[in-house]
């Protein structure tokens, strides 16, 4: 564990019982403020903290959620939940999975990440299957070293173009199953009840709240 000397001041200013988001992505951040809101807790994101982002070498949604909640509890000194989540495509054998973030290059432009997506759909021609699924990896890791974590999934198509400003990432070509509009087009709060996100944590409620 990290030296406390060694610690951001704004870490020694939190107050015991703080949970650490342990992201960078705004959009992720602010899902899972509002999924752990009914349960009182306000946590604060790596990116407040101003914590250093470390590589992701998983090769699995969950080891890449294990090593970044691991990171920032070491660091921080309190526990973190990290997410690590993606799009799976069918057809592309599963990319860009946990290569997600990563489409969207150093900008983290995922309208170019989208159409990459799109565009390598379009070459296997039109009768091509569109059955994409959102995978989500949720690590709660403690400053000792213990570990737990769940996986959430939902099932949907990939529409083109895009629609909708709501959401992040890939969600405005993503319908689920059964719905017709994109999550970049339904309510946040729509989204919180029936995301990948929202499947995963239902499991970490039940196991650990
Ligand atoms: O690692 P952190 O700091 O949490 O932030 P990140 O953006 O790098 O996050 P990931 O490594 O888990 O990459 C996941 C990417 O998958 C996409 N993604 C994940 N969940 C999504 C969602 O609910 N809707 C749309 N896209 C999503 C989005 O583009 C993310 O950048
Ligand atoms: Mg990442």
């Amino acid at each position: 564990m990290s030296g406390e000397g060694d610690q951001p001041q704004a870490i020694r200013k939190l107050k015991p019982g703080t949970l650490v988001i342990a992201s960078h992505n705004e959009g992720k951040v602010r899902e899972i403020r509002a999924l752990l809101g009914p349960y009182g807790i306000e946590p604060i994101s790596a990116a407040e903290l101003d914590l250093p982002e470390p590589e992701e070498t998983g090769t699995t949604f969950v080891a890449n959620a294990e090593l970044k909640a691991l990171y920032a509890a070491d660091l921080s000194g309190f526990p973190a939940l990290a997410d690590d989540s993606g799009l799976c495509v069918d057809a592309l054998n599963g990319d860009p999975g946990i290569f997600s973030a990563r489409w969207g290059g150093p900008e983290k432009n995922f309208v170019l990440a989208m159409e990459s997506v799109e565009s390598n759909l379009a070459e296997q021609g039109p009768d091509v299957s569109r059955a994409a699924h959102f995978v989500c990896a949720l690590a709660l890791a403690w400053p000792d070293g213990h570990v737990e974590w769940f996986e959430g999934r939902v099932d949907g198509t990939l529409v083109w173009p895009p629609r909708g400003e709501n959401g992040f990432g890939y969600d405005a070509m993503f319908v689920r199953d059964g719905d017709t509009q994109t999550f970049g087009e339904i309510d946040p709060d729509a989204k919180h009840a029936i995301s990948h996100r929202a499947d995963a944590f239902q499991q970490l409620v039940a196991a650990v709240l």
